[in-house]
């Protein structure tokens, strides 16, 4: 049986305001249940395409669908509710500094639940311990690894029990080790809390061993989907590129920009190419 994605995007084209266009005609599937990872260059679009999910974001042009409905025509209310149903992790997923590891992650469920303390505690126990943190409980944030803390802001993306959770960028700043470990955990949470998971990394290696689905965008498109090992054995040059990390190649390196010529006021000469 054929399983409905729980994200979809259908011709999504977006851009700031400057006239840019970051995101141009993009479709895609997050399939529910599993591990997708999104890559692609820096500046590519990757943080923006994960607002435009989480309905920070409206689209120009297209449909951001979550679990078959538009997040983009979705009035305050439809989306906050929404919204609950989505954990996101983004890069420097900041702890609360002056409270403790048990009250960051109490801090959701305080906010947006009447549930009792003596319940919460227990929530909160069971979501560090998924983690491997339950004993950290009483440290505060600046007494924590930078793995650890990643954890513990983990433990506080799930404290509501999300359908689908976001990623950006989780492993930035890891030692390899903290890093392996990290990607299995992202798996491991995936597969017993019975989530979605959706991250952004530059991480190939770590990302490819954990995913089961891939996207690649590449200058604003969607450039390739599927299975980790579909994308390893692509043999388009664009993919390749990536896989292979090599600086030379169709991936633009230069954010777009005037021409040279006009920057540094140089009149090209007859015959000179700018
Ligand atoms: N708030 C904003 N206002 C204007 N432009 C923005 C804003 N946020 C991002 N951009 C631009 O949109 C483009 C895409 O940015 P985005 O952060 O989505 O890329 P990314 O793929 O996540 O990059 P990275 O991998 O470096 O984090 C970039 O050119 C960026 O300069």
């Amino acid at each position: 049986m054929n399983v409905p994605p729980l994200v979809e995007l259908r011709g999504v084209t977006f851009g700031y305001g400057d006239g840019r266009v970051v995101l141009d005609d993009v479709s895609l599937h997050v399939p529910r249940g599993k591990v997708s990872v999104l890559i692609g260059t820096s500046g590519g679009g990757k943080t923006t395409l994960l607002r435009l999910i989480g309905g920070q974001l409206r689209a120009r042009s297209g449909q951001v669908l979550f679990d078959g409905r538009d997040v983009g025509a979705l009035d305050r209310d439809g989306l906050y509710a929404m919204r609950r149903r989505m954990g996101m992790l983004f890069q420097f997923g900041a702890l609360f500094t002056d409270m403790s590891v048990f009250d960051n992650v109490a801090f959701p469920l305080r906010e947006h639940t009447r549930l009792s303390e003596p319940l919460i505690r227990d929530i909160v126990l069971m979501k560090l311990h998924a983690v491997g943190l339950r004993g950290a409980r009483d440290l505060m944030p600046g007494e924590l690894s930078g793995g650890m803390a990643r954890r513990v802001a983990l433990a506080r993306a799930i404290a509501l029990d999300p359908e689908l959770i976001m990623y950006d960028e989780p492993f930035s700043g890891l030692d390899p080790i903290s890093l392996g470990t990290a990607a299995r955990l992202i798996r491991q949470l995936n597969d017993t809390l019975g989530l979605t998971s959706l991250m952004v990394s530059h991480e190939l290696e770590s990302t490819f061993a954990v995913a089961d689905h891939i996207v690649v965008l590449a200058n604003g498109r969607v450039a390739m989907q599927g299975t980790p090992d579909e994308v390893r054995h692509s043999s388009d040059p664009l993919i390749r590129q990536y896989v292979t990390a090599s600086p030379d190649g169709p991936v633009r390196f230069h954010h777009p920009a005037p021409p040279v010529a006009q920057d540094f006021g140089v009149v090209p000469q007859q015959g000179v190419r700018p």
